[in-house]
């Protein structure tokens, strides 16, 4: 059993948890004790290496929003690609491929574009080649620097698989909220894992939202801000609740956990949508609002960073319907955020009212839009939706 190769990757896992566990301790007699005695709690490891490998993506896309020419590149479908999107995908995928070699990846990126262009390829090597956390052990928990250049092509082309419902399968957004990106306001770097397509682990990296998690929610939330006191780091395993901490450029920083806002009276919530109006249909949410009873304006962000800001309670409604019937959301645009707001105390369904589900592929081909609230009142929002959405095709 222990030459198999099946255990390698679990030997790989084990390694890596002793390495932190131990990383303090003096002795070894403690450090033999503390790895034989204590179980250790769900998908620690896991959600270590997403932690760390969604903190060292950050840092590469601050360098790009800071140090470089965004290098904005067309893709098929028209949206804003830059070279961190693909140099954020290059560095998690390294991260998963030396712990789990076995998971499949269902990330947003393909390298085929960078296969035909060897000056954005260069670009992203050289940003690729010298990102890395500044904690050598974490850094080298991550399995350190990425071989050459066309390993890193082969690394971003790992996340090609077509999704499913069985088995472990990693999603990446590698920077979700692109446009946001762009802009200079929010957007987050995404990472979530599915076992038999439930969501077990969720990370989000906020590089712009408030550390401060009481910070509430206001229209220019983010918009062109300075680091100073900025960068998130979200995180949530099946069962085990949601926490937050300040995003470092080095080892994690201590946490908290977070809950969504206990709401009784709905006309006091704060709803919060997508900047663009042809992701989610912006007049049928303000409709919903206003049945709701909410006179407070939207608060519009790119990117998953709305689930975060809700699960912590700064503010309460995610709403996002659909403005074209035949769109289907990606599974990477949610798998993340739909655990941290469930497990801050939220639901999270479609506009008919059912759960996200991420086993169908690498879209949700089963669900229309989504809801996110607090789960007290997350019936009469769907409700509402529902009144709304069906007064408009009466
Ligand atoms: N017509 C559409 N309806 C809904 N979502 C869309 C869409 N076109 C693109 N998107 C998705 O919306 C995401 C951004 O969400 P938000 O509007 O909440 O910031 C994009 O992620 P990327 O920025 O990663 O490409 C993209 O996947
Ligand atoms: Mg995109
Ligand atoms: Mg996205
Ligand atoms: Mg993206």
């Amino acid at each position: 059993v222990l030459l198999s190769p099946s255990f390698l990757p679990r030997l790989r896992q084990l390694s890596a948890h002793f390495l932190t566990t131990t990383a303090s301790s003096s002795s070894l007699f403690l450090r033999r004790t503390t790895t034989s005695t204590m179980a250790a709690p769900a998908y620690a490891s896991e959600l270590q290496i997403a932690q760390l490998a969604v903190q060292r993506a950050s840092i590469l896309t601050k360098r790009v929003f800071h140090e470089k020419a965004k290098g904005t590149v067309d893709k098929n479908d028209k949206s804003p690609v830059t070279i961190g999107d693909f140099g954020a995908q290059a560095l998690i995928i390294a991260a998963l491929q030396h712990h789990f070699p076995e998971d499949a990846i269902v990330a947003e990126e393909e390298a085929a574009q960078l296969r035909e262009d060897a000056n954005l390829k260069q670009t992203i090597w050289d940003l690729v080649s010298s990102t890395k956390l500044d904690d050598p052990a974490a850094e080298e928990l991550l399995g350190g620097p990425i071989k050459d250049i066309d390993s890193m092509l082969e690394l971003i082309d790992r996340g090609n698989s077509l999704g499913g419902s069985s088995g472990r399968i990693w999603t990446i957004d590698p920077i979700d909220g692109t446009k946001g990106f762009l802009r200079g306001g929010q957007y987050a770097v995404c990472l979530g894992l599915m076992v038999d397509a439930d969501v077990k682990v969720g990370v989000l990296g906020c590089p712009n939202l408030p550390i401060d998690d009481a910070a509430r929610l206001t229209a220019d939330i983010g918009a062109n801000a300075t680091d100073e006191g900025r960068g998130v780091l979200f995180s949530a395993v099946q069962g085990h609740g949601a926490t937050s901490r300040a995003l470092t450029a080095g080892a994690l920083a201590a946490e908290k956990p977070i809950a969504m806002r206990a709401i009784d009276d709905l006309s006091k919530a704060t709803f919060c949508e997508s900047v663009e109006a042809g992701h989610s249909a912006h007049d049928d949410q303000a409709l919903i609002s206003k049945k709701l009873g909410i006179t407070e304006p939207s608060v519009r962000m790119d990117s998953q960073a709305k689930y975060g800001s809700i699960a912590r309670g700064a503010g309460d409604i995610y709403l996002r319907l659909p403005v074209k019937a035949t769109y289907q959301e990606k599974i990477w645009d949610h798998a993340a955020g739909d655990l941290i707001v469930r497990e801050a105390g939220g639901q999270v369904t479609d506009i008919h009212g059912k759960r996200l589900d991420f086993g169908v592929g690498r879209t949700l081909a089963n669900n229309k839009g989504v809801i996110a609230a607090p789960a007290a009142v997350h019936d009469k929002v769907l409700q509402v939706v529902k009144e709304v959405l069906g007064a408009k095709q009466a």
